[in-house]
Order: C-alpha cells, then sequence, then structure tokens
C-alpha cells in the first residue's frame, strides 16, 4: 500500500472530513443532501489516500455522489434541498423507476439509495474500529462490516473484487495514522463522536425509505 506523504497529511484531518455528517439534520431532523454529499467527498478523499487498489470503489461513489450534486445543482435544485424534499418531488413527480429500470435509471432516490446502503456498512466499521484491540485487523472488520450489510447488494463478481481489496487494507496503526487525528485513544473518542451522527442519519433515512417503499428500487 502506497501511503500518503508526510505533507500531505498536514492538510488531511480525518475528523474535519466526518464532521461534515454532525451538519447534515436540519432542526427538523431533515437530511440536508450537499452536507451529506460533502460528507461522502471526505470519505471518499480518505479512500484515496489508502491506495490505487481502492479505486473502482471510490470511482463508484464519486460517479453517485456526482448525479446527485447535478440535481442539486440543476433547474430543480431546491426540490433536493433535503433527502425529505427529493423523495417527495421524484415520487409526486414519477422520477424514479420504482420496479424495474426504465427511463429513471438514475433518479436521485435510487442513486441515494446505494450511498445510504454504503453508510449502515460505515456504521459497523466504525463501531468495530472504535472498538478493537491493538492488534485488530482492519481487513476483517471491514469484511465483517461488508458481509453484514452492502455485500448482499452486490452480486459475486464485486464481493469477490472487494474481499480482495480489503485484504490491502494496512493495519489498525497504520489505519489511524492515515486518519491523521492525533494518538490512539484521541482517534477512538473521535470514532464514538461521529458514531451517533452517522446512526442519526442512517436511520432517518431508513425510516423515510421504508415509509415510502423505496428500500428495493432496482
Ligand atoms: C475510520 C473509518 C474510515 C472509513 C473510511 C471509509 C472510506 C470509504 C469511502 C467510501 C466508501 C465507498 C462507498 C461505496 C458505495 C457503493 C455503492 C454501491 O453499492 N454500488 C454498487 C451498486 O451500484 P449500481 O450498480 O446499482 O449503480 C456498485 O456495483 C459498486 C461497485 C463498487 C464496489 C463497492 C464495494 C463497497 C465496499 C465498501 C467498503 C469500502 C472499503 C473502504 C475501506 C476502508
Amino acid at each position: 500500500m502506497a501511503g500518503p506523504a508526510a505533507s500531505e497529511n498536514q492538510n488531511f484531518c480525518f475528523k474535519d472530513e466526518l464532521d461534515a455528517f454532525k451538519l447534515c439534520l436540519s432542526p427538523n431532523k431533515e437530511v440536508i443532501l450537499e452536507h451529506y454529499l460533502a460528507g461522502w467527498s471526505g470519505l471518499v478523499k480518505f479512500l484515496n489516500r489508502l491506495g490505487n487498489v481502492f479505486g473502482f470503489i471510490s470511482k463508484d461513489a464519486s460517479s453517485k455522489i456526482q448525479i446527485l450534486r447535478n440535481f442539486l445543482n440543476g433547474e430543480s435544485g431546491s426540490e433536493y434541498f433535503t433527502v425529505q424534499s427529493m423523495v417527495k418531488y421524484e415520487l409526486e413527480n414519477k422520477l424514479v423507476d420504482l420496479k424495474k429500470a426504465g427511463s429513471h435509471p438514475e433518479s436521485g432516490c435510487r442513486t441515494l439509495l446505494r450511498l445510504h446502503r454504503a453508510l449502515r456498512w460505515l456504521e459497523l466499521f466504525l463501531e468495530r474500529l472504535r472498538t478493537s484491540q491493538e492488534d485488530g485487523k482492519t481487513s476483517a472488520m471491514c469484511a465483517e462490516s461488508y458481509n453484514e450489510s452492502l455485500a448482499q447488494f452486490h452480486p459475486w463478481v464485486v464481493r469477490k473484487a472487494a474481499g480482495l481489496a480489503f485484504c490491502m487494507l494496512p493495519g489498525r496503526l497504520a489505519f489511524f495514522e492515515v486518519m491523521n487525528v492525533g494518538t490512539p485513544d484521541q482517534v477512538v473518542a473521535m470514532l464514538g463522536e461521529a458514531l451517533p451522527v452517522v446512526t442519526e442519519v442512517y436511520q432517518i433515512t431508513q425510516e423515510l425509505y421504508a415509509k415510502h417503499d423505496l428500500l428495493d428500487i432496482p
């Protein structure tokens, strides 16, 4: 794995990237899309620092972030201010292919669902990382979290490629160094702070999608 140069570390701190998720929730607990996407962009930035072997994952995440940014910056941008307003707008205007792929293969609802499923992986992974021992293996933590969440939505070939990429993850200490948050204790404390936020954003989105029967958009 080719790690980042020391000088690059000065410009990167994983905490700053996760902070975007803190801004996600509006006072009435709606998920603000701009901040949600900023959170994901930060995670992709981190993933890119882990090496080219994760390129196919970061490329897929980036393209989904871009699809949603295009909606946000497009002529109906105000309808995409929150995930709640996006769902309402796209459903009322029949802009979602609900049962099979049709004329809206890249709707906002479908695209966000892919990131939302990945957020569950993140939640599980952060919790494993937070509670891991010094000799914990990030590759195993990542694979277990993936198998409990995202894997069920991926075909064999993607699962296989993801599994191989996970084997290239650095050990726990080196992983913490790439995060550039501070000592292992500081990393653990930061993860403890970040997790409830990620969980809340995930749960709010999950309930919204379940309420509108959107959890299986093809
Ligand atoms: C302190 C913890 C640090 C964690 C840092 C995590 C950084 C992770 C950054 C990005 C996560 C990637 C998000 C991946 C989104 C995947 C969306 C998806 O499911 N796409 C598939 C379906 O899309 P459609 O075909 O229906 O449009 C697509 O087929 C996926 C292709 C790529 C493979 C995705 C594998 C996902 C593995 C997630 C684990 C990332 C490993 C990160 C290692 C730290």
